[in-house]
């Protein structure tokens, strides 16, 4: 045998043993196949197998180039409305985690407590899952969600076309209705409904409540992950509905955070108007947003909202910070842009702004900040989950401002002068 060989032999050999010591690989799923479709409004019909529950729906189909992250995407409030087609050919191959949560609370592998985009596409359905922290499998769960799932279909194909054609409303049909051939002649919408209005709390909760910075956050569907990044670093967090007026509150905060959330941002009318009086304040307080926040406070100061072609979704998206040049590879999960170009133009209208961030790909809108007062906004997302983690520094950036803003307000001066007093006059008795 040669030496080569042998080698080859010796590798073999050391990943059989590598393969006999890992988890079991738990085979879950039933061979039975339900026959499924995703209906494109073009036109266009992709037909596979059902893995998900067996019920049909509509959706405006997106597409995401993320390599994993499928329970935190498919948990992220701001896919609310979408169907997800994954660019990634095999899904479901660490299953799905529990609904562990952690010290704070917060669910620690999703990014809210249920599935909220209307259905998923995957090329091949890995029906074999094997994760440390995995209770079922991604079929499972879907159908324990009432989400439909279809495997099966060339996501290449229907990647190209969402690229080519725009995002596109879709309906993911599951059963024997789809051997019937019928054509879908109504796709309704998802973003004429105020989706943000159903992704907020309803009611105004409170995290961490003994933090040493009090920050009001304006929930348009905020992520497991943003409050995470916000209490983990000493925050308290004080979660409103989006529509809540904080220009009467925030006396008693430190700083003002704006979330991500679905849909089309100008649903989110009224949390704009707050912010313009916001932004007016003779005093004002810090205030950052994330994704959809960076929409709204762009809005507030004047500027436009657009909805891209396709889209940026995805964990490889280049942010370039206008500031230092800096490029950072991020987070992203928007169909809509702010229109920036006048920030840069003479004698424009929207004042005291300027870019933060472009995308280095297509050159949209990643962030804006204000010349002089501490309000800033970024487009990706610097929680990142999941993605990478490089922007995280932000948190930092923000709550730092938050405390110069409470010492500010906390400080008495080292020497506080009493007012003189008058020695009072004492009647003198002259004698003579
Ligand atoms: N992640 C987000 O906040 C998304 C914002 C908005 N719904 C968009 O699609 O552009």
């Amino acid at each position: 045998m040669s030496a080569f060989n042998k080698a080859a032999l010796m590798t073999c050999s050391m990943a059989m043993r590598s393969i006999a010591t890992r988890p079991t690989l738990f085979d879950s799923e039933a061979p039975k196949a339900v026959p499924a479709a995703l209906k494109l409004k073009s036109g266009h019909v992709f037909t596979g197998t059902s893995f998900g529950a067996p019920i049909s729906s509509f959706g405006e189909a997106v597409f995401t180039t993320s390599l994993v992250g499928y329970p935190e995407s498919m948990t992220d409030p701001s896919y609310r409305g979408q169907i997800l087609v994954f660019t990634q050919p095999l899904i479901g191959n660490y299953g799905v985690p529990s609904q562990e949560k952690d010290q704070f609370g917060l669910l620690k592998y999703f990014e809210s407590n249920k599935i909220q985009c209307q259905g998923i596409v995957v090329n091949d359905y890995a029906t074999k899952y094997s994760h440390w922290t995995a209770v079922e499998s991604l079929g499972e769960w879907c159908a324990r969600e009432g989400i439909p799932a279809i495997s099966g279909v060339d996501t290449r194909a229907i990647v190209h076309l969402l690229r080519d054609q725009g995002s596109t409303l879709a309906k993911l049909e599951v059963g024997d209705e789809v051997l019937e051939n019928k054509e879908v002649v109504e796709f309704p919408n998802p973003n004429v409904r105020n989706l943000v209005s159903e992704a907020s709390t309803k009611e105004v909760y409170e995290l961490n409540p003994l933090g040493d910075v009090k920050i009001a956050l304006i929930d348009c569907g905020v992520k497991e992950n943003i409050l995470r990044c916000l209490v983990a670093r000493g925050a308290s967090v004080t979660v409103f509905p989006w529509d809540y007026d904080f220009n009467q509150v925030m006396d008693q905060y430190d700083g003002l955070f704006i979330s991500n959330g679905p849909g089309d941002p100008r649903a989110a009318s009224k949390t704009v108007q707050n912010l313009t009086t916001a932004f007016k304040n003779p005093a004002p307080k810090p205030i950052f947003g994330i994704c959809m926040g960076n929409q709204l406070m762009g809005m507030a100061a004047g500027l436009d909202v657009y909805k891209l072609q396709f889209g940026n979704r995805g964990h490889n998206q280049p942010a370039v910070n206008m500031q230092n040049g800096r490029c950072s590879i991020t987070s992203q999960n928007h169909g809509y842009a702010l229109e920036d170009s006048v920030l840069s133009a003479p004698g424009s209208v929207v004042q005291g702004w300027e870019k933060y961030f472009v995308n280095a790909n297509d050159g949209s809108n990643e962030g804006i900040r204000h010349l002089t007062k501490p309000f800033s906004s970024v487009q990706f997302h610097p929680e990142a989950k999941g993605g990478p983690q490089d922007t995280e520094y932000l948190f930092d950036d923000f709550l730092n401002l938050a405390r110069a803003e409470k010492l500010k307000h906390s400080q008495k001066p080292f020497f506080v002068a009493e007012p003189l007093s008058v020695p009072k006059k004492v009647p003198v008795e002259v004698i003579a």
